[in-house]
């Protein structure tokens, strides 16, 4: 995303992370589910950047609903199907995963068309009239784009779920994993807790402003995502044509799957591997980044698919 385009929503992310920082103080001395917390608050921002909803108080039940659809949409995309090893077996849907598949995937799109259909109603008045934003960009290329740009009402409904399910997930899944690797490691999150305090001050509240200066945290986060990468395989990839990478020939369509899980445990690059170790990545900033040109490195992906997150 653009330093523009992310500038232009900070005021929905400032406004999220604030709700759930009250919330969870709240209910101090009471049990709290943390996961759903951090879900409702990641899917509320990414919502609010496509579309400007968000689901907060007696509306966060649907967000919890939304959380357990995508955790049955990702339990049947990794489970193993015999029509896969055998195609000839594809027809006979022998395990029903294609028919949970297209069920799942059916709630996600009547979600999708319900938001579509409110925009359109409010579309109409004036409430959207100086507005644009992704999805009143996407309705527009529906209406008015040219045989190049024109997208159609499946497309759109594709896109707004490959969004909503690429950011949520692995954003909760990440801050969840630093949270239990630095209560894991008291050390570490001391040295958090002190960088906080010498940045921040434990009267002000963190800004996204702060971050640069907040090495040490910005480790920690690259840690979790060596060890812990969110999508451990990426996505699948696809050559276009039959190709020859270091000997080997990869036929054309074939499925390619990068593991960067065990890529980012190897020790043929890393000194202990599988020690949660903040340190290994407070020298190396320039060369570890998020840009997928290290290719011991690469939570993000790289090239032409990269993640748009970033
Ligand atoms: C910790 C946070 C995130 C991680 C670790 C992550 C990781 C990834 C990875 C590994 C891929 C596949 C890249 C490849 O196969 O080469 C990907 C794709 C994608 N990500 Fe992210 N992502 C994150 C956050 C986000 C956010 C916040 C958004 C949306 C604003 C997003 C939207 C997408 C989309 C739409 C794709 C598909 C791109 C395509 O098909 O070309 N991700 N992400």
């Amino acid at each position: 995303m653009s330093n523009k385009g992310l500038n232009a929503c900070y005021e929905f992310r400032r406004r999220e992370i604030r709700y759930m920082v009250k919330n969870i103080h709240g209910k101090i001395g009471s049990p709290i589910n943390l996961s759903e917390q951090i879900f409702l608050t990641t899917f509320n921002v990414t919502v609010n950047m496509l579309w400007g909803g968000s689901l907060n108080g007696e509306e966060s039940n649907l967000g919890i609903e939304f959380k357990d659809q995508f955790e049955e949409f990702v339990r049947l995309m990794v489970e193993p199907n015999v029509s896969d090893m055998f195609p000839v077996l594809r027809p006979f849907d022998l395990q029903g995963i294609e028919s949970k598949a297209k069920k799942n995937i059916s709630w996600f799109y009547e979600f999708f068309e319900s938001v579509i259909e409110q925009r359109k109603k409010l579309g109409e008045g004036p409430k959207m009239a100086d507005s644009k934003d992704f999805l009143q960009q996407l309705l527009e290329l529906n209406q008015k784009g040219d045989v190049k740009t024109s997208i159609s009402m499946k497309e759109i409904n594709a896109v707004l779920l490959n969004i909503v399910t690429g950011a949520t997930d692995t954003a909760f899944t990440t801050i969840e994993w630093a949270m239990t690797e630095l209560l894991r490691h008291p050390d570490k999150l001391r040295r958090v807790i002190e960088e906080l305090d010498a940045i921040i001050g434990d009267q002000n509240i963190v800004e996204e402003f702060h971050l640069p200066r907040l090495l040490y945290l910005e480790a920690v986060v690259k840690e979790t995502l060596r060890i812990h990468p969110p999508a451990p395989l990426l996505m699948p990839h696809m050559p276009s044509e039959t190709i020859v990478v270091a000997g080997y020939t990869i036929p054309k369509n074939s499925n390619i799957f990068f593991n960067v899980w065990a890529i980012q445990r190897d020790a043929e690059f890393w000194e202990d591997p599988l020690q949660f170790e903040p340190e290994r990545f407070l020298n190396v900033i320039e060369k570890r980044n998020y840009k997928g040109n290290s290719f011991d490195f690469f939570p993000f992906g790289s090239g032409r698919r990269i993640c748009i997150g970033i």
